[in-house]
């Protein structure tokens, strides 16, 4: 269930007449492999990628299936982009965790495994997804690697609550359900912001679960730029309740021209550049822990648009997080 990335993955551009200056991502991201018995060694400002190759939890979710090469997407989206990191050994490639047989409880457990190994070892660690089924097993992780005393807040960039019932089976729209679930389960307060949600894509019952365990959300038409000092107000307000954060980013959350490759793309989304903004303000917390990005679906995409803009937004998220 989980494969060290091979080799020759990361390729593309080559500026060979330019030297060191011309290097670029595919030229400098090492790889490291998660499954050596010797743990990996410890990266104080080290950022690494690892993979989650599944939609289980889309295809139980009634969902469009596809975001299973989520994964492979986003390193060729990401390997060309120009090297500004400051130090050589910044950027790492953790390898896959792959969902087998339809097994998504088993695969979200693998990936926890991986995500606990890649915090204990201090790396900024960064998911890419895979269906929103990805949060659980990545909250699988964060949980085995945060200190009882220390308090997450969870940050989700998305159309959807994804709060639903999990009691028949978990799928892509109930990972914030099983966490909440959890953390109140472990005497833990379950702290949940929802940016961009969609009315018309939540029902009343979704609205009624998020205000019965007290999550947090702004709507889509009100992530605007010019609305960014109200929305910076609460985004502080809310990290200034928590130790560390989990930011989520759904691709959904974006306007459909930015971003038709998803499962369930939203007509009137929100705008890249807010997210971009909100992230800013989010890594200079220095309370950023880990991130992932979801629900990218190649099949659907149009030019790799959706893949390019979440590429492009981890490439300011690494630039900024590598030096905090
Ligand atoms: N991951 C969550 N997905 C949404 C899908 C909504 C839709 O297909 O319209 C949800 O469950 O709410
Ligand atoms: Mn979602
Ligand atoms: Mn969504």
């Amino acid at each position: 269930m989980y494969k060290p990335t091979a080799p020759g993955t990361w390729k593309g551009r080559v500026d060979a007449a330019d030297g060191d200056e011309g290097k670029r991502w595919h030229q400098g991201i090492k790889l490291l492999d998660l499954s050596a018995e010797t743990e990996p060694a410890t990266a104080e400002q080290a950022v690494a990628f690892l993979g989650f190759c599944c939609d289980e939890g889309v295809r139980r979710n009634q969902g469009r299936e596809g975001a299973v090469q989520g994964p492979s997407a986003l390193r060729q989206a990401m390997a060309s982009f120009a090297w500004h990191l400051e130090d050589d050994t910044a950027l790492f490639d953790a390898g896959d965790v792959f969902c087998t047989n339809q097994n998504l409880e088993e695969a979200q457990k693998q990936l926890g495994k991986k995500v606990h190994t890649l915090l204990s070892n201090t790396y900024k660690t960064i998911i890419l997804g895979g269906g929103h089924e990805t949060a659980y097993g990545h909250y699988l992780g964060i949980k085995q690697a945060l200190p009882a005393d220390k308090q997450l807040g969870i940050i989700n960039f998305d159309a959807h609550f994804d709060l639903r019932s999990y009691e028949k089976q978990p799928s892509s729209g109930t990972p914030f359900l099983q966490i909440a679930d959890d953390m109140i389960d472990n005497n833990q307060e379950f702290n949940y912001l929802c940016l961009g949600i969609q009315q018309y894509g939540n029902t009343q019952k979704l609205f009624n679960t998020a205000a019965s365990y007290g999550a947090d959300y702004v709507l889509a038409p009100a992530m605007q730029v010019y609305n960014f000092e109200a929305l910076r107000e609460k985004l502080q307000q809310f990290m200034a309740l928590v130790d560390v954060l989990y930011v989520s980013i759904d691709l959904d959350v974006f306007t459909a021209a930015y971003a038709p490759g998803v499962s369930a793309p939203a007509a009137l989304g929100i705008h890249p550049e807010i997210a971009l903004i909100l992230l800013q303000e989010i890594i200079s917390s220095g309370k950023l822990l880990t991130l992932d990005v979801v629900e990218l679906n190649p099949a659907l995409d149009v030019d790799n648009r959706t893949a390019r803009l979440a590429a492009t937004l981890l490439y300011h998220v690494v630039q900024q997080w590598s030096q905090v």
